[in-house]
This record gives C-alpha cells, structure tokens and sequence, in this order.
C-alpha cells in the first residue's frame, strides 16, 4: 500500500505503483519511489502469482477475516478499522498454531503429523509446550482487534517469549535438570532445549538455587511488560485486578434498585415503542432495527430527542402510590383529584380511581442488575506505551428509581379534568409520560374542537395545579396532542452514572460524548461534542450552568485518555471548576484570570492555524482522518524532518462565565471566538461557552451565529431565552437543571433534566485520573501573543513604522539618516524606527555606521506590512515563509524551527525548502509562535 504523504497524493491502486512504492524500501515515501524513475509508472511485468496460488490466498484470508469479524465483535465490539490494517490471516495463522499445539500437547494426538509437532514445540519448550496454546491464543486475538497497536503488540510478544523462556528454565531445573546425555525424552519432559539453555550454563555459575531465583525474577519481570505495569503501579493494578474479579463493579442489586435494564436491552424501534406505551404488543420492527442499530444511531437518536424505549411489555398500571408523610395542606389539584374520587363513590385511600387509571402513563423499565460497562483497557495505551485505565463505572452512583406514576401526577390528572369539564371544552387527558423534573400531560381533542381552547386556558391550568411554570406544546411533535408540562411536585435527580450506563451512552465508544441528562418521557439523552460542534450554555444564575459542566467535565474523565481529549478550563468565578485542577486532560492550569483567558483563546486560534497547516500539508479535511493516516503511519514527514508527527487530540475549550471575558477584551474574545467557531470544527477543537447573563452584549449576533448548539437553563426573562434559543420558553425552566436542549440542526428545543454529578464523585473520578498520569502543561497557553506585544509597541507609530518598512524594503536600503530625511522624523525616533524594524525581522542588526542589511524583498511587502498591522504572521515569519533571505538567514545561524506539541514537549525541526515535488508549498513553518 502507498505511504500517503503529499497534500493530494495521486490516488494508487493497489496495482504496479503501489506495489512498487512498497518495495522500493524504507525511507522512500510512496510518491517519491513512484516517481523515482520512468521505469515505475510503466507496467510492471505481471508478477503476479498463479491462479491456485492466488485461490488458496484467496480463501486463506477470507476465512481469516471471517474469524477476525467474530473475534472483534465479540465482547467491547472493535469498531472503525480500516480493512488495509487488518492482519487477519497472520493472526488466524497463530490461531490455528494454537489449536495444533493444544491437539498435540493436552490430547496426546498419536501419528507422524502429532509426533512432528511435540517433537518440535516440547522439543524446544519442554512442558512449558502445554501453555504454548494461550500465548499464541493471546497473539493471535490481540492481531485481530488490534492490528494498529504495533507498539502494544511487540511489547506483549517481547513479554510473552521472555516469560516462555524463563519458564522453559525453571521447568527445566524443578524437574531434575537434565542433562544432554540424558536424552531428549528427559530433556523433553523438563524445560526442552529453550530451558536447557537458559538454566543449564548459568547453574554452573551461580548454583541451580541463584539460576531459579534470576529466572523466577525474569518471570515477574516478563509479567510487568505484558501488562504494561510499572513497578510502581503494582499494587493499584492488584487492587483493579481484584475488584474486577470479584465483581466489585456490578455492585449488588439492592431491592430499591434503580430500573436499568436499559443497560441490556438494546432499543426497539420507535414505532413499536408506541405501540407498546399503549398495551399492543408488536415485536416484529424490533429485530430488524436491532442489527442496524449503531452508535452514530443512538447519539441520532438522542440529539433528535427520541428516548431511549422503555421496555415493551410492562402492563401500565401502576400500583397505588402512597403520598410522602408530612403535614401541609392539599393543593387544588389534589383536592379536585379528591373530589373526582368521592364523585365515584370511593374512599380517600383507594387505588388509583377508574378514571384516573384509564390515563396511561408512559412505563418505566424494569429492574434488572447493573452490568459493568467493559473496560476499554485494550485501546488505552497511551503514546510512549503507557498502559491508562478509565475510572471505573461504578464511579458514578446509580441515581433514585424513576417512578413511572405517582400520586401527584393523578392528581394532576384530575385537576386538568376538572378544568376542561368547567369550562366545557371536548378534550381529555389521554395519557402521560412522567419525567423526571417535569410531567408532560396529554390532552386529545373531540372532533371539531379548537386547539386554541385549550391552549387559552393555560392561567387556569396553572392556578388549577399551582404551578406557574407550565408549558404548553401545541402539538407534541410527531404526535395529534396538545402537550402540558407541568413540574412534579416529587421531582426526581437524573444521575450521570445512569445516564453515561445507559444503552444510547454505550453504543459508542466516542471520547466526546457527554451525558447530558433525561428527557421528559424518562429517555436517556446523550450528546457528541464534537458534533455540537460547539455549544453556549446559558441560565440565570442558580439554574443548573455549573452543574451542567461539571457532568460534562466528568463523563469526558470517564471516558477519554488525555491522549483522546485535552481540554483548556476557564473558570473566573474560580470556584467552579478547581476540583479539576491537576487532571493530565488540562494543558494549562484552569485560568482564572478573564486576560489570561482572552490570551488562551488567542491561542487556540494559532493551535488551530496548526492544525490546519498539517491538514492541508497532508491532504486531510478532518482531524479524525488524519489522526487515523497518522496511526497507520501513512503520515510521514518530509526527509530531513526531525519531528513526529502523533494524532491530535480534540480540544475541549470550557469558559464557565463568557460574560467575565466580554468584559475585559470584548474585541479580543468575540474575533478568536468567531474565528475558532468557524473554522475548528474540522480542527478537532471545540467550544463551549457558559453565561449566567445572555445579553447581546454578552452573545453577541456574531458569536450566537457561530455556536449552534444551546443549552438553556432558567433564564430570568423571555428576553434573554431569546437570545439563546431564538423563542422562548426557557423563562418557564424551573431551575436545578431543567433545561431545553438545542442540539445543532434541531429545530424545536428538547426539555431535559441535566444529569447531576456530586462533588464526591468528582473527587473520586479525578483522584483516579490524577493517581495515573500528572499533568503536563504547556506553557504558552496564557503567554501574550507575539502580536500583541508588538502592538504595544509600537504604540502610535504604527502609520509611521509602515511608511519607514515601505521605504525600506522599497530602496532595499536600511539606513536611519534617509528615515530622518524622508519621513521628517528626529534622529531619535528614525533610530527607534529602525529599531524596531530589527525587532521585526526587515532589516539586519546595526553594523556601525553602513547601512543594515534589509531581509526583506519587495515582493514580500504587502504581506510584511500587513504583519506589522497585525494581520498575520510576524514580518520574520512572513519573510521567511515567502523568500529566501530570513531562510538563508536562518540557516546560517544554524537555527532550527521549534515545534510544541499539547503535552508541552518541545521538538526540533530542521528547516528544509525542497519544496514539495509536485511543487507545493513547504509548510514547515511556526504558526503565530
Ligand atoms: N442537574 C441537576 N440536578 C439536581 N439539582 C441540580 C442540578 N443542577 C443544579 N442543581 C441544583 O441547583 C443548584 C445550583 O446549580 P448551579 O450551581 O449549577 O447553578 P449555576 O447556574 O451554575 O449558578 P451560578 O451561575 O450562580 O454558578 C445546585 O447547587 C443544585 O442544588
């Protein structure tokens, strides 16, 4: 396969030029050695291998690839990988090794073949032959789903021989130490040739005792290497180890269990949900949707505000709840619900009345155990081969048990009854699905009824069940029926361990996504960042902002590596976010000062710039296919190039009060804003900005055109819920993380309840991350940009600075005395000019009384003053990306370019111009640095 390396690399079939390409041996990237002479574009001669040949080749791998999609879709499902990476038939190869050994060895197969096999696997392990079975076991499936680790695949093969070695030793000294003239059969039975090797000439030495003793060390040691654990983290992997054999993460079923057997029950379809809210059983849509049903599905599913199904067959009457003990008086509702009752001749503690328990209520799932999420362990190592451990599910608590009816929904029920019966309106309640803030209520018309009649009657809706904060859908979408949301008065919390459990949440392994909380029919809600792609969160103070962050700052903890996601925390009230203080997902310390803050924004503008530099160097529209280019090595820096090229994680950039930075640079903030939200997306770097003030000073039109996905807590007024939804609406939220969900795209706003995460959990999720790898900052994060200080700078001789570079370059003279005269300045301020064009890179430092050196050329003079201006790079930048002077320059002093990468780690790339063959631009150049 051709090594992609150019920008817009000639497409290679899989023909001659490839296959050319490959031979031509290391160092060459694809193009070159495809172009490396006339001789490789001509057709090769056909080398190709003979037909039974090319069949047996053929079925091999089909076969190969048939064990290798059950071996990955067996337990966490290997997703994603690119048919080029797999390494099937090797592994199948190791498989069937596996099985031959394991005939031979554990069943004493007889014949010529079995003896062939024992002779050669005792006969080089000894007894150790019988475990031979489960490394080439283990080879063969980690080959299969994980083809790209190469780094994890030669660590635990270079693992795997030390251990058999070091066995095939210590079998060979505890059973009896054989020697050469005792025959092979002694040989054979003990450690084989392997262990006779290793033991045999080191017991002279240093006694049979000192030979067990290294070789039992050699083991151990064998052991840290297969599982990538340091001598220091032995105990807390023993600890994993237990508590993962136990099954400490399940946890008991407890009788007061929350219901989550959505952890299992992969969803049905959506229609046969309906059907089923409704006591029809219909199965048939549910297995054909099952098989297509993927992860990019369920986030679908979640953003358009389909919940996640109930279970089918729960009947959906429910038992008569009993009201909370406590002494208050009965709200309206509850004494019409009362009256509804007496009016039927029923005592006060019956059961739900007739009437009332025809009003179906949307069934919740039924109680099942907890399965423990699996441990992504085998796709976490980290870059340096760092083996990183996610916080274990059971992290998060499982939240209180949704009930799917209560005795204040009846009485809701029956307050809304009474109203529609007063005022002599044709419609009824026909049924309710209970969330967990709120209850939406459906009302059904009679034929020839307006809806407006219902809708008129929202004051007395609210004064009937108490409550101001009610909310009329007219129609609920998808449906013929008015909606009525009406808060619960025994609200329930949404846990961020249930939501990030549930089914939608589990069908993806993607590192961005967050639990977001449950909707109002009880359906878990989950949302991809990247796909936002970036978000404003906005509510009134005491709303749920913060507390909406936090769970998105942890369902990222518990589910990406900082090799996946790196994030930049602004925090200027600087209490909400310092639990997070130290997370090596941070790459600078959480910025607490709104200045730092506008500087930190600046530089996600240059990170970006970078990204899009390597993008378009290599020919890639998104991060994620670079970064998988990347993995499968196919990105390779041009030669003379001293740098490595790794994945770039997605940048998460978290400002939890916009409207402190507005205030400090409004300019500043709102332009790098605009410019990341335009551009990042494809950059791998995200935005979410929190305000408790949705002002359009604050959101601004320009930044509001550039979020598109929004999250609204209570807001204070209809004004503000404008401002972030374009309608109204979330001045009806009734605080503590009820909010409407916007996702990108959607046009209506979904009510959810933002999922809750508790301090201690926090505390228990950082602990987890930190105890594994520390922080790396950089930091240039918060450091003024080059930009800026120029600006200061130069101050007000900004028009003058330009007209002295313009004469300059122009006469490619540098002198301070033809400044003076032309320009009609003092000595003094033509010297400064002068100077300061140094400092820019137009003219070279003084040389006494001649003239500097000018570094740049009239061709170069347009972009250098706008550098000056501050429009681009540096003039020296910009010099040296144009011309030759700044390079040459450079070269001299033997300068080399210095790249950063986000764990701060400084590398140094030589300076090259062998510009591209296919004659496009060099783009090794510093981005805004
Ligand atoms: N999802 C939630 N579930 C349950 N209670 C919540 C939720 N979100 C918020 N609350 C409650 O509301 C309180 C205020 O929430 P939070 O601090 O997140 O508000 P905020 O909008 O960030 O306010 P501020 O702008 O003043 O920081 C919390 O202390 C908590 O009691």
């Amino acid at each position: 396969m051709a090594t992609r390396t150019s920008p817009a690399p000639a497409r290679q079939g899989k023909g001659s030029a490839s296959r050319a390409s490959t031979r031509s041996g290391s160092g060459g990237t694809g193009r070159s050695s495809a172009r490396s002479g006339g001789s490789s574009r001509a057709p090769l001669p056909d080398d190709r291998p003979s037909l039974p040949v090319r069949a047996v080749r053929g079925a091999w791998l089909g076969l190969a690839h048939g064990v290798g999609h059950a071996v990955r879709a067996v337990g966490h499902r290997v997703e994603g990988l690119d048919p080029d990476d797999r390494r099937d038939g090797r592994a199948l190869l190791f498989l069937l090794l596996a099985g031959l050994v394991a005939a031979v060895e554990w069943w004493s197969l007889s014949g010529w073949f079995a003896r062939g096999v024992h002779a050669v696997a005792a006969g080089t392990f000894g007894s150790i032959a019988l475990v031979l079975p489960f490394a080439l076991v283990i080879l063969g499936i980690r080959l299969m789903r994980m083809p790209t680790a190469t780094g994890a695949n030669n660590r635990v093969t270079i693992g795997l021989a030390v251990l058999t070695v070091a066995s095939s030793g210590v079998a060979h000294l505890t059973l009896g130490a054989p020697t050469i003239s005792a025959g092979v059969d002694q040989l054979w039975a003990a450690g084989g040739m392997i262990g006779f090797l290793a033991a045999s000439p080191l017991s002279q030495i240093i006694t049979s005792a000192g030979t067990l003793l290294l070789l039992l060390a050699l083991a151990f040691v064998s052991l840290l290497i297969i599982t990538a654990t340091p001598f220091g983290r032995i105990p807390a992997r023993l600890r994993d180890l237990y508590r993962h054999l136990t099954g400490q993460q399940a946890g008991a079923a407890r009788p007061d269990e929350h219901d989550r057997s959505y952890l299992d029950d992969p969803p049905p379809a959506r229609s046969a949900r309906k059907k089923n809210r409704f006591g029809r059983k219909d199965r048939d849509h549910r297995a054909g949707d099952l098989d297509e049903y993927d992860g990019d599905e369920a986030f679908e599913r979640a953003l358009l505000g389909e919940p996640e199904p109930a279970t089918a067959d729960i009947p959906a009457v429910a038992e008569a709840p009993t009201v909370p003990p406590g002494v208050r008086r009965p709200t309206q509702a509850e004494k019409a619900a009362a009256r509804l009752r007496a009016e039927q001749g029923l005592d006060a503690d019956a059961g739900p009345t007739e009437a009332l328990a025809a009003v179906r209520s949307t069934p919740v799932a039924p109680q099942m155990p907890p399965t423990p999420i699996p441990q992504r362990s085998e796709q976490l190592q980290l870059a340096g081969d760092v083996t990183y451990t996610l916080p274990a599910s059971d992290f998060l608590t499982p939240g209180t048990p949704p009930k799917e009816r209560s005795a204040a929904n009846e009485a809701v029920v029956a307050a809304l009854t009474k109203v529609l019966t007063d005022f002599g309106v044709d419609a009824e309640v026909t049924g309710f699905s209970r969330g967990p803030t709120v209850t939406r209520y459906e009302i059904e018309l009679g034929s020839g009824t307006k809806v407006e009649r219902v809708t008129a009657l929202s004051k007395n809706i609210a004064y009937a069940v108490a409550s101001a904060d009610v909310r009329i859908l007219s129609p609920i979408p998808g449906k013929s029926a008015i909606g009525i949301e009406i808060p619960n008065s025994d609200r329930e919390t949404v846990s961020l361990g249930d939501v990030l459990r549930s089914t939608n949440a589990r069908k993806t392994d993607h590192p961005m996504v967050m639990g977001v909380g449950k909707d109002v029919e009880g359906g878990f809600v989950v949302a991809n960042l990247a796909r936002m792609p970036h978000l404003l969160v906005a509510g009134a103070t005491g709303a749920g902002k913060s507390s909406f962050v936090n769970s998105m700052i942890t369902s990222i903890l518990m589910r990406s590596t900082p090799d996946e996601v790196r994030m930049v925390m602004v925090d200027p009230k600087r209490v909400e976010l310092t639990a997070y203080e130290g997370v090596p997902h941070l790459i600078t310390p959480i910025i607490t000062n709104p200045k730092k803050a506008a500087e930190a924004l600046q530089w996600v503008v240059r990170e970006m710039d970078a990204r899009y530099d390597d993008l378009s160097t290599y020919g890639y529209k998104h991060i994620d296919d670079f970064n998988k280019a990347v993995r499968n090595g196919k990105v390779v820096p041009p030669p003379g190039s001293r740098r490595v090229i790794k994945p770039y994680p997605y940048l998460l950039v978290i400002v939890d009060e916009l409207a402190d930075l507005m205030m400090v640079a409004p300019r500043d903030v709102e332009d790098s804003i605009v410019r990341i939200t335009q551009l990042a997306r494809a950059a791998g770097i995200h935005l979410v900005l929190a305000t408790q003030r949705p002002s359009v000073d604050v959101v601004t039109g320009l930044i509001k055109a550039n979020v598109p996905s929004r999250m609204a807590f209570a807001t204070s007024s209809v004004t503000d819920s404008r401002v972030v939804l374009d309608q109204a609406g979330a001045e009806k939220l009734i605080g503590q993380g009820d909010a409407l969900f916007l996702p990108m795209g959607a046009s209506k706003p979904m009510r959810v309840q933002g999922a809750w995460v508790t301090e201690s959990e926090i505390h228990r999720v950082v602990e987890h991350v930190k105890g594994q790898l520390q922080a790396v900052y950089r930091d240039d994060v918060t450091v003024q940009a080059e930009k800026k200080q120029i600006d200061e700078e130069i101050g007000d001789d900004l028009e003058v600075l330009l007209s002295a570079a313009e004469l300059v370059i122009n006469t490619q003279f540098g002198s301070t005395s033809m400044l003076q005269r032309k320009l009609r300045v003092g000595f003094a301020k033509a010297g400064r000019l002068m100077d300061l064009l140094e400092s820019r890179g137009v003219v070279g430092p003084s040389e006494g009384s001649k003239a500097r050196d000018v570094l740049v050329k009239p061709d170069d003079l347009a972009v250098t003053l706008a550098a000056i201006r501050g429009d681009g790079p540096s003039p020296a930048a910009a010099a040296s990306d144009a011309g030759a002077p700044a390079r040459d320059d450079r070269d001299e002093r033997g300068t080399d370019l210095v790249e950063t990468d986000l764990d701060g780690r400084t590398q140094v790339i030589d300076y090259h111009d062998d510009a591209d063959e296919d004659g496009s631009e060099d783009a090794w150049h510093l981005t805004g640095r």
